[in-house]
């Protein structure tokens, strides 16, 4: 997708931060994991039904499909996306104290689409790929116009499920890695921001992403651009295997 936003990164301040497993519950806060709720742990509740002549379990609604385009105001049509990134294992970089990490040097969103990156060809034993998910809150902009009251928003609203987080930047200091395994697809919510697709270990991985788009560069991805040495995360000592391959790009 064209980028069309740069905003220079403002923090001066550097950090470096650790990469958990990914999971449902602590993701949550930025998007849906979709992996089989039979083989992980951890998985919210979710309803299934027999198909296939009884020989397939159905898992329903494993993540949302749905757009906020509207919002964009344009008034330009938008479209289901199904596009195929091949993702190249990224370079690391190992530091003085023999760590291996990715130095991050750009976030992007997708204000008003949900966006899911499903990988193809990888299962739960090929512990030598896996990928970083790193994602960011949205700083709030403060809002200069008082505000007559504060009713919650109604159910089934955009605010109310989670819709688009704001046009704020992303909140460096709150930012947040996950490695997940080439069993586990991701979605990320509607804005918000995240690292491009960070492959680590041995060969590149097929993702299919599926999204909404108009056509309008602004609409569709917006860019965050980080300073170098600002931050990076650590992805040796992941554990579980997790990382095991990932000094193949060292
Ligand atoms: N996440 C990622 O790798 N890339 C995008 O989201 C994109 O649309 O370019």
């Amino acid at each position: 997708m064209p980028p069309s936003t740069k905003t220079p990164n403002p923090s001066p301040s550097s950090r470096r931060i650790p990469a958990g497993n990914l999971d449902p519950s602590s993701f949550a806060p930025f998007g849906q994991v979709i992996q089989n709720p039979a083989t992980h742990n951890g998985e919210p509740k979710m309803t299934k039904a027999s198909a296939n002549q009884g020989t397939a379990t159905k898992w329903l609604d494993v993540t949302e499909m749905r757009n906020w385009y509207g919002q964009a105001g344009g008034g330009k049509e938008d479209r289901a996306v199904v596009n195929m990134f091949v993702c190249e294992p990224r370079r690391l970089r190992e530091d003085s104290k023999g760590e291996v990490v990715f130095d991050v040097r750009l976030l992007e969103r997708h204000p008003y689409t949900l966006q899911t990156f499903i990988p193809m060809g990888l299962g739960k034993e090929n512990t030598g790929t896996c990928y970083l998910v790193i994602v960011a809150p949205t700083l709030p902009i403060p809002d200069l116009t008082p505000s007559p009251t504060t009713t919650p928003p109604p159910p089934g609203s955009i605010e109310a499920v989670g819709g688009p987080k704001g046009s704020g930047p992303p909140d460096l200091d709150d930012i947040q890695a996950f490695i997940a395994r080439g069993d586990q697809a991701v979605t990320y919510g509607p804005g918000t921001w995240h690292a491009p697709m960070v492959v680590l270990g041995e060969k590149p991985i097929e993702f299919v992403v599926v999204q909404y788009a108009n056509g309008v560069a602004n609409d569709d991805c917006q860019e965050f651009e980080i300073d170098a040495d600002v931050l990076s995360v650590e992805v040796s000592g992941g554990g579980e295997g997790e990382t095991q391959g990932a000094k193949a790009r060292l």
